[in-house]
C-alpha cells in the first residue's frame, strides 16, 4: 500500500480515542497499514509528542478489541505518531504543519500522499478545508483525501452549502463521507450476499416480499451530548444517514461483479425512487416520539426533559418510525418500515424481511399455526442471519411447526466498522462511503419531516424508557396488517414460532 501521512484534526477528542486509534492499531497488527505510515495529531491543547503517544497508548489499552501485550510492537506503532498544536482558525498553524509534514516526507523518502481526517465539530469543516487549500497542504504531488465525520449538514440547504464549499478544495472522488453503519460487517455482507446468491436474487422483489422492517433500537439516552442531540433529534442523528443507508443497501439490485460505481449508482436509483413525502402526509407516515422516565434493564432512568442541559420544554424527537415506499419495478407496494430511538428496551439493529404467504390465501386448510417466512439480518450487537421456515409437527399432525435456521458468527477477531472504513479510504475504495448524491437525496427526502417537526405539525408521542417506543409506532404497521417482529409484545408469538432451531455457528 502507498506510503501515507494521516493528518488527524481532533486528535485529543473522544472519537479519536474510542474509535480511530484502536482502528489504526488493529490495522497495524493485521499488517493492513502502509509500510510507511505517519500520523500527525492536531488540537489546540499543548501536548508533547511523548504525552500524545502516551494518550494514544492509553486509548488502545482501554478501547482496542485486541489486548495490547507486545510492547515492542506497540512502540513500533507509536513511533509514527507526532502532535502539532493547531487551532482551526489560525492560518500560521497550517503553515507550521506543512513544514513538519514535508520534513517527515523527506526524511523517510515518503510519497506525499495525505489523508486529512476531520474528527472535529461540523462547524469547523469549511474553515479547515479552506485552510488546507490556502496553506498549500492540499497542493501535493501525491494523492490527497478527506475523511469527514457526520453530521454532513443540518438540512438540505446547509448540506448543499457545505458540499459546495468542500468541493473548492477536494474533488468528489477525494471525499470519504463516513457513515459508520456502512462499515459494520453485516451491512457490508448485504452486498455480497445478494450478488453471489441466486436464491436471494430471485426472491428480492415485491413478488415474494410482503414488507421490510429496519430497526436500530438503543438503550442509551442522550448521555453527555445534550448540546448536540437536542438540536438534531433522532431524525438527523440516525434516520437521515444510518437508517436510509441501510434501506439503500438492502433495496439495491446488484448484478454479479458489481463495481463500487455500480453500487453507488444503484443506491442513488433507490433514493430517486423513494416516494416523496409531502408535509401534509408526514403525520400519517411518520411517528415522532420522546422518552419519559422508566427503567432500563431494571434500573430507573429519567425522562428526556429531565436529562442534564435539556430544556423542560424540549419537543425534540428521541424516536422516529416511518413507512416508506420505493416506487420501482422491484419494490412497488412493499412497505419499508424504519424505526430508531433512544432509551428503548434493548440494543438491537436488525433488518427483517417478511415474505408473502400466497399458499395461505389460496388453500382452505386450517393453517393458523403457520407463520410467515422471515429472513433476518442481525447487524448488532450480535451478527447473524436467520431464516424462519414452516414444517409439520410430527406429534400434532396437521399443525405446522416453524423452524429457524440460524447462522451466527462467533469469531472474536471481526474488524470493527472504523477499521473497515479507514482501510478502504487508505486504499481509495469509496464503496462503503456516502456519495454526495446519496446524502443530498437523503436530506431531500427528510426535509418535509424536518419542516413538519419544526412547525409541530406532527404530534410528539411519549413513551416510557425501557419500552419499544410509542404505541403509534405499532399502529403504523397494524394499519397494513403487520407488526414489528421480535418486540416483547409479540414474544409469545415469537416463542410459539420458535419451534425447532437449527443453529450453525462458524469460526471461519
Ligand atoms: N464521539 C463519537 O462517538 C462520535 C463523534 N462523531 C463526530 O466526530 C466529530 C468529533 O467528535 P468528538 O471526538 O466526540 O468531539 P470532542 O468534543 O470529544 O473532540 C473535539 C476535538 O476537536 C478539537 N477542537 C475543538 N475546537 C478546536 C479548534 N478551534 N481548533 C482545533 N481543534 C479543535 C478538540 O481538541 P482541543 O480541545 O485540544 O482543541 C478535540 O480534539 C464530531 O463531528 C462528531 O459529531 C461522529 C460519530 C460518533
Ligand atoms: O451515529 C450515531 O450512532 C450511535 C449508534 O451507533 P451504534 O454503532 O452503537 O449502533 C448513536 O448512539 C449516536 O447517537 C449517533 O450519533
Amino acid at each position: 500500500m502507498e506510503a501515507t501521512t494521516f493528518v488527524l484534526f481532533g486528535a485529543t477528542g473522544d472519537l479519536a480515542k474510542r474509535k480511530i486509534y484502536p482502528a489504526l492499531y488493529n490495522l497495524f497488527i493485521d499488517q493492513k497499514l502502509p509500510q510507511s505510515f505517519s500520523v500527525f495529531g492536531l488540537g489546540r491543547r499543548e501536548v508533547s509528542d511523548e504525552a500524545f503517544r502516551a494518550s494514544v497508548e492509553h486509548s488502545l489499552r482501554t478501547f482496542s478489541r485486541r489486548e495490547v501485550s507486545d510492547q515492542e510492537q506497540l512502540n513500533s506503532f507509536l513511533s509514527g505518531f507526532r502532535y502539532s498544536v493547531l487551532d482551526v482558525g489560525h492560518k500560521e498553524d497550517y503553515k507550521k504543519l506543512l513544514g513538519m509534514i514535508e520534513q517527515r516526507e523527506k526524511e523517510l523518502d515518503l510519497a506525499p500522499n495525505r489523508m486529512f481526517y476531520l474528527s472535529v465539530g461540523p462547524e469547523f469543516f469549511e474553515t479547515i478545508a479552506t485552510n488546507i487549500k490556502e496553506s498549500g497542504l492540499g497542493a501535493t504531488s501525491g494523492w490527497k483525501r478527506l475523511m469527514i465525520e457526520k453530521p454532513f449538514g443540518h438540512d438540505l440547504q446547509s448540506a448543499r452549502d457545505l458540499n459546495e464549499h468542500l468541493s473548492k478544495t477536494f474533488e468528489e472522488n477525494e471525499v470519504f463521507r463516513i457513515d459508520h453503519y456502512l462499515g459494520k460487517p453485516m451491512v457490508q455482507k448485504l452486498e455480497v450476499l445478494q450478488q453471489s446468491n441466486p436464491v436471494l436474487q430471485a426472491l428480492w422483489s415485491n413478488r415474494y416480499i410482503a414488507n421490510v422492517q429496519i430497526t436500530a433500537n438503543e438503550t442509551v439516552g442522550v448521555e453527555e451530548r445534550a448540546g448536540y442531540y437536542d438540536k438534531v433529534g433522532a431524525v438527523r442523528d440516525m434516520f437521515q444517514n444510518h437508517m436510509l443507508q441501510l434501506l439503500m443497501m438492502l433495496a439495491i439490485h446488484l448484478p454479479k461483479n458489481s463495481t463500487s460505481k455500480d453500487v453507488r449508482f444503484k443506491k442513488k436509483m433507490v433514493m430517486e425512487s423513494l416516494e416523496p413525502l409531502e408535509k401534509e402526509h408526514v403525520q400519517s407516515h411518520v411517528v415522532r416520539g420522546q422518552y419519559d422516565a422508566g427503567s432500563i434493564q431494571g434500573k430507573p432512568v429519567v425522562g428526556y426533559t429531565s436529562e442534564p442541559s435539556i430544556p423542560q420544554s424540549s419537543m425534540n424527537d428521541t424516536f422516529i418510525a416511518a413507512r416508506l415506499q420505493i416506487d420501482d419495478v422491484f419494490w412497488r407496494d412493499v412497505p419499508f418500515y424504519i424505526r430508531t430511538g433512544k432509551r428503548l428496551k434493548e440494543k438491537s439493529t436488525r433488518i427483517v424481511i417478511e415474505f408473502k404467504e400466497p399458499l395461505k390465501q389460496q388453500t382452505k386448510v386450517n393453517d393458523d399455526t403457520r407463520v410467515p417466512n422471515l429472513l433476518v439480518f442481525e447487524i448488532s450487537p450480535n451478527e447473524g442471519i436467520s431464516l424462519q421456515l414452516n414444517t409439520r409437527d410430527p406429534q400434532h399432525k396437521g399443525e405446522f411447526k416453524p423452524i429457524q435456521i440460524d447462522f451466527h458468527s462467533i469469531r472474536s477477531d471481526v474488524p470493527e466498522a472504523y477499521e473497515n472504513l479507514i482501510h478502504d479510504a487508505l486504499h481509495g475504495d469509496p464503496t462503503f462511503f456516502a456519495h454526495w448524491d446519496e446524502v443530498e437525496l437523503s436530506w431531500k427526502w427528510v426535509q418535509p419531516i424536518l419542516n413538519a417537526f419544526q412547525e409541530n405539525a406532527v404530534p410528539l408521542h411519549h413513551y416510557s424508557a425501557g419500552s419499544y417506543g410509542p404505541a403509534e409506532s405499532d399502529a403504523l404497521l397494524a394499519r397494513d396488517g403487520y407488526h414489528w417482529w421480535f418486540d416483547s409484545k409479540t414474544e409469545k408469538e415469537n416463542t410459539d414460532a420458535k419451534g425447532e432451531q437449527y443453529a450453525y455457528h462458524t469460526n471461519h
